[in-house]
């Protein structure tokens, strides 16, 4: 028991132990250590901390603007002051940024992107398409704070896609989440669905040469980040030891006072991407050009695209999903392409997997799957139990498979009926903060969230079990769970 709660606590919260702050959500989750649990909902910025730990990001649906690239749309309503995505990529030294920045304009302001769009189909066949096209450079760096930046050229979330406005409807704000500074991207103003997400890069720019704006706004700067010290500083960096923009002059929004304070990286790792990457899951990968070249896949489900020479930098498309794979997926919703003349692409989650995915227009209409409830906290992508237990032969299996999924849908609909309870107190509020909400009903809610994420483990669990072992007996979604190097009765290791 104890085990299948650190492993839903795990994977909840990014799938490694990492001090104590993490090993008190198994606490918490048993009920105990209050003050803590305390600390992580019951502050003031408490819930979007969570929401920063938890990759519970606003809908967005990524669109193709005149001109401008990419952009990011919302796919939903959003409040003002409302937490939308985290900006992730790789954490890296102003050094590093320079050395990178260098190269990445070396590659030249005109570059020729080769998008690659690829299928998997079970059985392992796979297919991939790819056409050229010119574009011009984008810059992904931006700054942290003095001597860090965050860059999310090869690795990042759908952040990196929000283009800049010289009068924005979002804003950046730096969050402390349990001892390590972090991005966000949030609400200046009511957002509604369908209106492309900007921010003013003047304080984050870090995009070499100049790049005339194209955001069309009366008060527009004409170029990008043209107010940015950066910019004014036409070498684009910040020098080692430089404190203007220390910690301290930084608006920081503390999901922890009486964590120690900020702690510095120590390493070039990937930044705000422990969650996605132990959960291979929602990750934009671009891979560049020569020895840089850095392949990953973005989710379980991508194929590794390692044979083909790419011309400096590519989109990593996450495969469409077969007819034969789209069975066994629940389609209660329809991908509906935006009007516009416009390539578009559908970013989906799951708490088993999340996938980004970028279709030409050109392309058939693809249907995307959610859960039957539309959930905030569960959307996306959905084995449907039916199908799948259908597809083994053994009653046993198919028994468990149902039995499970039955128990994943009752997490489900707890999940939901307890973020209805602190829906309106988080709605209500100004800005995306949780002073409003009942501390019970919010540890109810994280309750009900670890549950839905133990359910959904134990679902797929039993799936793979049954594929992996199909003549196990005993084993139900309540009962065994794979140890280290554990043996079944079988022999075969889990
Ligand atoms: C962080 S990326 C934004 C996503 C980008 N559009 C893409 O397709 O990947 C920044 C780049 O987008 C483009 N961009 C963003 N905002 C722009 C604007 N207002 N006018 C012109 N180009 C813009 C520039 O090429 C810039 O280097």
């Amino acid at each position: 028991m104890l085990m299948e709660i650190m492993l839903v606590a795990r994977s909840y919260f990014g799938g490694k132990w990492k001090g104590q702050s993490r090993m008190n959500v198994k606490q918490l989750v048993l009920g105990k250590n209050l003050g803590h649990s305390f600390k992580i909902m019951g502050s003031p910025q408490g819930y979007v901390a969570f929401r920063f730990q938890k990759s519970d990001y606003t809908k967005t649906k990524l669109f193709k603007t005149e001109g401008r690239g990419w952009g990011l749309l919302a796919d939903e309503n959003v409040k003002a002051g409302r937490f939308i995505i985290e900006y992730c990529g790789e954490l890296i030294s102003s050094e590093e940024a320079k050395q990178r920045s260098l190269v990445y304009e070396a590659q030249g302001r005109i570059l020729v992107y080769e998008k690659r769009f690829c299928i998997t189909i079970p059985g392992n066949q796979f297919f991939q398409f790819w056409w050229l096209e010119a574009g011009l450079k984008d810059a992904y760096i931006i700054s942290l704070y003095a001597n860090y930046f965050i860059d999310a050229t090869k690795k990042g979330s759908l952040a990196r896609f929000i283009n800049h406005s010289c009068q924005p409807n979002c804003e950046t704000r730096k969050w402390t989440v349990l001892g390590e500074v972090r991005v966000g991207i949030f609400a200046k103003q009511d957002i509604y669905a369908g209106t492309e997400l900007a921010y003013d890069y003047n304080f984050e720019w870090y995009g070499g040469a100049n790049v005339r704006c194209l955001c069309g706004a009366p008060n527009c700067s004409k170029f990008l980040g043209a107010k940015s010290p950066a910019f004014l500083e036409h070498n684009h960096v910040w020098e080692e030891g430089d404190d203007r923009y220390t910690v301290e002059e930084i608006p920081l929004y503390d999901s922890a006072e009486d964590e120690p304070s900020l702690k510095l990286p120590k390493d070039k790792r990937s930044f705000g991407l422990d969650f996605l990457d132990k959960n291979n899951i929602s990750m934009v990968t671009v891979d560049t050009v020569g020895p840089e070249r850095q392949l990953e896949s973005s989710a379980a489900v991508v194929e590794p695209l390692h044979s083909v020479p790419t011309e400096h930098v590519a989109i990593n498309m996450v495969k469409a999903e077969s007819s034969e794979e789209k069975k066994i997926y629940s389609q209660d919703t329809q991908n509906t392409f935006p009007p516009t003349n416009a390539t578009t692409s559908q970013f989906q989650s799951s708490s088993a997997f999340r996938n980004f995915q970028i279709g030409s227009g050109s392309l058939p209409k693809k249907k995307s799957f959610s859960i039957n409830k539309k959930s905030k906290n569960n959307g996306g992508k959905q084995l449907d139990g039916k199908r799948v237990a259908r597809l083994f032969a053994s009653k046993q299996a198919q028994e468990e498979i149902l039995k499970c999924e039955e128990i994943r849908n009752q997490a489900a609909t707890k999940l939901e009926a307890s973020y209805d309870e602190i829906r309106p107190a988080i709605e209500e509020h100004e800005r995306d903060s949780q002073d409003n909400v009942d501390i019970s009903a919010a540890m109810t809610w994280i309750g009900a969230s670890c549950a839905k994420m133990k359910a959904d483990f134990n679902f797929h669990f039993a799936i793979v079990k049954n594929v992996v072992c199909p003549q196990t007996p005993q084993n139900t979604c309540d009962e065994a769970k794979p140890s280290e190097g554990a043996d079944n009765e079988n022999g075969a290791k889990y």
